[in-house]
């Protein structure tokens, strides 16, 4: 079997199409969503991915900030920010990208971002409504993961192997695949024989961080391959499924790049989108 290519970028651009149109609508109403990005340091690949998301959000019309501050910069500054964002009524989505320097306590950031503009859905506030299945934002990456599943059928009865437990991704995507009637494996560094075991799996999400964790040897005939890796091996970026094994077992995969990456950038702006429009009271 030769892999269907979950092309990300594709899927991405007929997804902000759609926004595009919907961002439009509101213009017509007054209302321009604007998306915040607060970053602290100078971390080239954070400020790589800040920018591309100020792009996206100008592209699709909506208008976009970065505060940019100092590595050095305290906890006390930090938060003084996110409160003056909260209070820009021009503002709708904030976010805050992670990781923060040592000094800054990103609990403590996380829990003052108002969860009425968290579009990156981090705030525990957020995280309790999406648990006890209330309205909220969805983290942008699992969303993205949903988004390109839709491409390969239902997950009704599938068995799903989701590979790390943090709270951006492996925890998250656990829930919305279990919404969706999926059995889910949550697999992790302490898994005994954890790949050995993926041969039992009809969909597999790897989201840890080592190129190579994942070869085609290892899955099922015809299983489904989403890679969440991303990781900059000699100035190249790696996911972490071995691509080239991978696509001829499975019947989807995504490639790192232009997979998930380019899916997590649009749910962003999808969040924004409905924090634009929940704070003016439209569903
Ligand atoms: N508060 C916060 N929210 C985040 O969503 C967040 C964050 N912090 N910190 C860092 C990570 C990383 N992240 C990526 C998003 C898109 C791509 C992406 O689009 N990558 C392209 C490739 C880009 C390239 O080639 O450099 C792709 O996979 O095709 C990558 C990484 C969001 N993050």
């Amino acid at each position: 079997m030769t892999a269907e290519i979950l092309n990300g970028r594709e899927i991405a651009k007929d997804y902000r199409a759609g926004l595009a149109e919907e961002v439009e609508n509101l213009k017509s109403k007054g209302i321009t969503p604007n998306l915040t990005v607060v970053i602290v340091g100078n971390d080239g690949a954070s400020l790589s991915y800040v920018k591309s998301k100020n792009k996206a959000a100008e592209k699709i019309g909506m208008t976009s900030g970065i505060v940019h501050m100092e590595e050095s910069a305290t906890e006390e500054e930090v938060l003084a920010e996110v409160e003056r964002l909260n209070n820009d009524d021009d503002v709708h989505g904030i976010l805050v990208q992670v990781p923060l320097p040592k000094q800054v306590d990103e609990n403590k950031v996380l829990e003052t971002i108002s969860p009425e503009k968290d579009v990156d859905g981090f705030s525990p506030i957020n995280i309790g409504r999406l648990y006890t299945g209330q309205r909220t934002f969805v983290p942008c990456t699992p969303l993205g993961i949903m988004e390109l599943l839709k491409h390969t059928g239902s997950l009704e009865g599938k068995e799903v192997a989701v590979i790390g437990r943090s709270h951006i991704v492996g925890q998250p995507v656990a829930k919305l695949l279990t919404d969706q009637n999926a059995t889910v494996t949550l697999m992790h560094s302490r898994t005994k024989d954890m790949v050995a075991k993926l041969k039992n799996f009809d969909v597999v999400v790897s989201a840890v961080g080592q190129p190579g964790l994942v070869t085609g040897s290892d899955l099922k005939e015809g299983a489904v391959v989403i890679d969440v890796g991303n990781t900059m091996v000699d100035g190249k970026l790696k996911g972490d499924v071995d691509y080239d094994s991978a696509e001829k077992v499975a019947s989807y995969i995504t490639p790192v790049p232009g997979g998930v990456g380019p899916l997590t950038i649009t749910m962003v702006l999808n969040n924004t989108l409905l924090a634009a429009k929940w704070n003016k009271g439209i569903e």
